[in-house]
């Protein structure tokens, strides 16, 4: 794509270099032809008499060609054309690298082709036959040959040759033979086993298709002709025929080969990226040993002045990834004939309708057996796509199947409410259906299983991605770490680069520093070294952990981008026992980061606008739930802007709707201080220090059978009758995007109940996610800073505000699109994160499977306040100054003000000899009132109630 970019911004070249490439093809077949047209009659260079026409198809200009080719080179003249094409094509193709030309690797390669050409001429002119009545290797061929047969004789000199040409190879190409040989042979093993496997394969598919299958689709049409055929049998037992069709389906297809092979190939293409990368860092380890330092590896002659100080990319062919056959499993052939073949019986039909409103529509029902991996129906779905014969006569059934799963799903969502304690969302689902050992039973019959909590949403609903690795050479790394050395020589600054560290977004160079060189005094020079190395930013980092180096932190020149679903792929995330894991992307050198909420326990976000916040939020948010259920987790989420955390709106673990007034979001502040402390005495009153002890104890006397009744029931207060038994309680994170609009709107009373909430929730298992783009000291105050120790740092404009979020620069050299600092909890040394990248599309497709197993139960105290619509004060609050908290001159002083027709702030303070700030409050409050009016362009105000009544 880059590329593509590059031809079109050298449009004049690159028309130079189409003529160049359609000059040198056609020069090719010129030489090809005269080649293979040469005949000896023909004038040539070699030739003094001539006799007749000219017969070489190039005409007298291709016979002489020909004849000076053959003369010097015999057979191998007939690479001549190949290497003209070759040399236009490569032009053509890499014209982009003519403005980086490595004067070294063009060398090599030039050389390497020479050694080829000359052992192939002498190798040619020792073995072969002549050709017409040149040498076969030509005179080049011939005078090798010469010089070395008196001295090596035959065998020596062929070996010797040998060895030349394949060296020769080796430069020219930067094929390694010993790999080539090691694929010939690997392919060559591979074919024989194949084919020696061929006739069993070929016998056990046979027979598979002649019994099986035929007999499981015959068995399963004959049993829906059935069930067709008979509408005197009892309603009741349709959705029992129609369980047992999809179970028969499911016995007789297993998975198909086409579900498993895409995750084979994905992970050869992790595989294949991991290799790489374990090269490079063993290129970097061997750096750090002092037998292989930059200074000793002699390749310090190259001409800095030609190297670019940016790492490059070569032309990468595809991975086999973005080839991935993508499987859309889907309903096949069946679900047009749900639409058009026969109506759900009444009954069911009845059932379905009144069920909808508790389900998800139909896709989402779709959506809902697609994904959910070894159900009945999932198999079904793939008996269908290989027998559309069989699906007509199923419909009936299956419409009956689907009807079924919406109510199943009702239930479902009924289930998930009893679990978190709330109110049952529909009862008439919840008496219509039960599970039975992992079954939903409809009545008394078994149906298709609903769309269950576990297993929790499937990696396939990310993009696979289309990764484009930056292969960077060792030797183009080494060039620039010569050139590091070079441009910090400019700045007196003697230092060496110990170690490279190639990453997807960045290249880390270690550098020791001379004796007495202080690290600062490079820190100081980062924009200047930026600036020389034609980076766009370059990142000092002066302390690396357990090293005495100083990093020193390039831009790749071709950026990779980190995608969601390789870094949620990794065993760090999967093996993680937190239900609060998250991923946030990889470090510097690639391997992702997972970090836990629940350990942080409060993190601040804060980068520019456009630095990849929104983005990296919700890869936190879809991280959670990747790893989390509602019964886990639960989210408050807070959204100012409207736009970013709506798409989150209906999944199961929403505790409200997403917030976007914020007078409800400072309720749902005050919501949570009042659920923190509840649950602090909950837990005291359990003898419990935090909310895993109290879940445990809880899971405990549940499994004893003894559940714990609620230790804060009060008969006279509550509605329940009998004392509630206490639940699991999830950990509750608040998401708030853009807290700095909170704080401008609100006021300090947020500042206050995030930092009670920061203080005090970790043990209740209450958990911040705040996130900004303004990052100033009037946001991030001191207190909201001494309460949140976790930071996480995008790009920045400036210095200070990246103090103002790390307590320290570096953000401001971070270079956008996710790239951030995470600093975490109780360290001074943050990290390098690249940002994972998941797209809108992403989001959505993980929040629709969401949707379809289950709805949320909002408590609508979250965001009304109390229910009695009274501000209950916390415990320790003390009560805001409220509006109707009036002055008690307030009286008076409208009485004078009404009767005087003098609304002005000074006229109340003289009269009432106040101070200024309460005549204004005073003043104020009237305006409120409707007494006086608002200021006027010239500060006056107008009096608009009547003057008082006079007795
Ligand atoms: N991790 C990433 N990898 C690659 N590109 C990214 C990444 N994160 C963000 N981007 C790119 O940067 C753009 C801006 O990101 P995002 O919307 O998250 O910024 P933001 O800081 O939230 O901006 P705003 O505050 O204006 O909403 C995205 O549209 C995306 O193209």
């Amino acid at each position: 794509m880059s590329q593509g970019n590059r031809v079109h911004s050298l449009s004049g070249l690159q028309r130079l270099l189409e003529g160049g490439l359609i000059v040198c093809s056609m020069l090719a077949l010129f030489v090809l032809l005269a080649l293979t047209s040469f005949s000896p009659q023909d004038p040539g260079w070699s030739q003094s008499q001539f006799q007749g026409d000219i017969k070489n198809l190039g005409g007298a200009v291709g016979a002489w060609t020909a004849d000076v080719l053959f003369y010097f080179f015999g057979y191998t003249a007939y690479l001549v054309p190949f290497v003209i094409a070759g040399t236009g094509w490569l032009l053509f193709k890499q014209s982009h690298r003519l403005l980086e030309v490595d004067f070294f690797s063009v060398s090599m390669r030039l050389l390497g082709f020479v050694l080829t050409l000359l052992g192939v001429s002498t190798l040619t002119s020792m073995n072969a036959a002549d050709i017409y009545e040149f040498s076969a290797g030509g005179v080049t061929g011939d005078v090798i040959a010469g010089a070395m047969l008196p001295y090596f004789n035959q065998i020596g000199t062929a070996l010797l040759l040998l060895c030349s040409v394949a060296t020769g190879f080796t430069l020219l190409t930067g094929i390694s033979l010993i790999a080539l040989i090691e694929m010939t042979g690997n392919g060559i093993i591979g074919l024989i086993k194949g084919l020696g496997n061929l006739p069993a394969k070929l016998s056990s598919l046979g027979e598979r298709r002649d019994t099986e299958d035929t007999r499981g689709f015959m068995d399963l049409a004959s049993k829906f002709k059935r069930a067709r055929n008979e509408p005197e049998l009892a309603q009741d037992e349709k959705p029992q025929s129609a369980a047992k069709a999809v179970e028969s389906s499911a016995k007789v297809f297993s998975a198909p080969d086409a579900l498993v092979e895409p995750i084979q190939t994905d992970v050869s293409a992790v595989k294949e990226e991991k290799s790489r990368r374990s090269f490079l860092s063993r290129f970097s380890k061997s750096r750090e040993e002092p037998s292989v330092t930059p200074a000793s590896t002699g390749l310090s002659a190259i001409d800095e002045d030609d190297a670019e100080p940016v790492i490059s990319e070569l032309e990468e062919p595809a991975l086999p990834a973005n080839g991935r056959q993508r499987v859309e499993p889907g309903f096949g052939g069946i679900n047009p004939a749900i639409a058009l073949d026969d109506e759900p019986a009444p009954a069911i039909k009845a059932h379905a309708i009144k069920a909808h409103d508790e389900t998800p529509p139909w896709d989402d029902i779709k959506f809902d057996t697609e994904m959910s991996s070894g159900t009945s129906v999932h198999k079904l779905q793939q008996a269908n796509g290989h027998a559309a014969h069989a699906a007509h006569a199923a419909a009936s059934a299956t419409s009956q199947a689907v009807a079924s799963a919406h109510s199943a799903h009702a239930s479902n969502g009924a289930q998930l409410t009893q679990a978190s304690g709330a109110q049952p969302a529909g009862q008439s689902a919840k008496s219509a259906a039960k599970i039975v050992d992992g079954i939903v039973v409809l009545g008394d019959k078994p149906v298709v299983p609903p769309k269950p909590i576990n297993p929790l949403p499937s990696i396939d609903l990310l993009n696979v991605p289309n990764r484009k690795l930056n292969p960077i050479t060792p030797e183009e790394l080494d060039q620039v770490a010569r050139l590091v050395e070079a441009k910090l020589a400019d700045f007196n600054i003697t230092a060496n680069v110990v170690g490279v560290y190639p990453g997807p977004v960045i290249t880390r160079f270690e550098l020791e520093l001379a004796p007495g060189v202080k690290a600062s005094k490079i820190s100081n020079l980062a924009s200047d070294l930026a600036r020389s190395l034609l980076a766009e930013r370059v990142r000092v980092v002066e302390v690396i952990p357990g090293k005495a180096y100083v990093g020193l932190e390039l831009p790749n020149k071709f950026r990779e981008t980190v995608y969601m679903r390789d870094v949620l792929d990794c065993d760090k995330f999967k093996n993680n026992g937190s239900t609060l894991a998250m991923v946030l992307g990889q470090d510097i050198a690639g391997e992702p980061v997972v970090v836990d909420l629940a350990k942080m326990p409060h993190l601040l976000v804060a980068g520019t606008t456009g630095s990849g916040k929104s983005v990296g939020v919700n890869v936190m948010i879809t991280s959670l739930l990747y790893k989390s259920g509602p019964d886990d987790v639960r989210f408050i989420m807070i959204d100012p802007k409207m736009l970013e955390l709506s798409v989150y709106e209906g999944i199961p673990h929403l505790l409200c709707e997403v917030v976007t007034d914020m007078k409800e979001a400072s309720n749902a502040l005050r919501w949570c201080v009042g659920e923190m402390e509840r649950r602090y005495k909950l837990m005291s009153a359990l003898g419990v220090r935090n909310l895993k002890g109290y879940n445990a104890k809880i899971a405990e006397a549940k499994l004893a059978g003894q559940p714990i009744p609620d230790p804060m029931w009060n008969p006279s207060e509550s509605f329940d009758e009998t004392q509630p038994m206490l639940d699991k309680l999830p950990s509750i994170v608040v998401v708030v995007d853009e807290f700095a609009d909170m704080m401008m709107i609100v006021g300090k009373k947020v500042e206050e109940l995030i930092a009670r909430i920061a203080q005090k929730a970790r043990a209740a298992g209450i958990h911040l996610i705040l996130a900004t783009q303004r990052p100033s000291v009037d946001v991030i105050t001191g207190l909201i800073k001494a309460n949140i120790p976790t930071r996480m740092a995008f790009q920045v404009s400036s210095r200070i505000d990246s103090r103002t979020i790390l307590d320290q620069q570096g953000a401001e050299t971070l270079l956008g699109m996710g790239d951030m600092l995470y600093l975490p909890p109780g360290t001074g040394v943050p990290i390098r994160v690249h940002g994972a990248f998941i797209d809108d599309h992403e989001v959505h497709r993980v929040v629709a499977d969401w949707h379809a197993r289950g709805k949320p139960q909002y408590i609508d105290e979250i965001l009304n306040g109390s229910s009695d619509g009274e501000q209950v004060l916390l415990p320790g609050e003390t009560p805001e100054e409220g509006d109707e908290d009036y002055d008690p001159l307030y009286d008076e002083a409208v009485a004078f003000v009404t009767e005087s027709r003098r609304g002005s702030i000074s006229s109340v303070q003289r009269k009432f000899k106040i101070g200024y700030n309460r005549a204004a409050r005073i003043i104020e409050q009237m305006e409120m009132a409707g007494v006086v009016s608002a200021q006027g362009h010239n500060g006056n105000r107008e009096v608009l109630a009547p003057p008082p009544p006079r007795n």
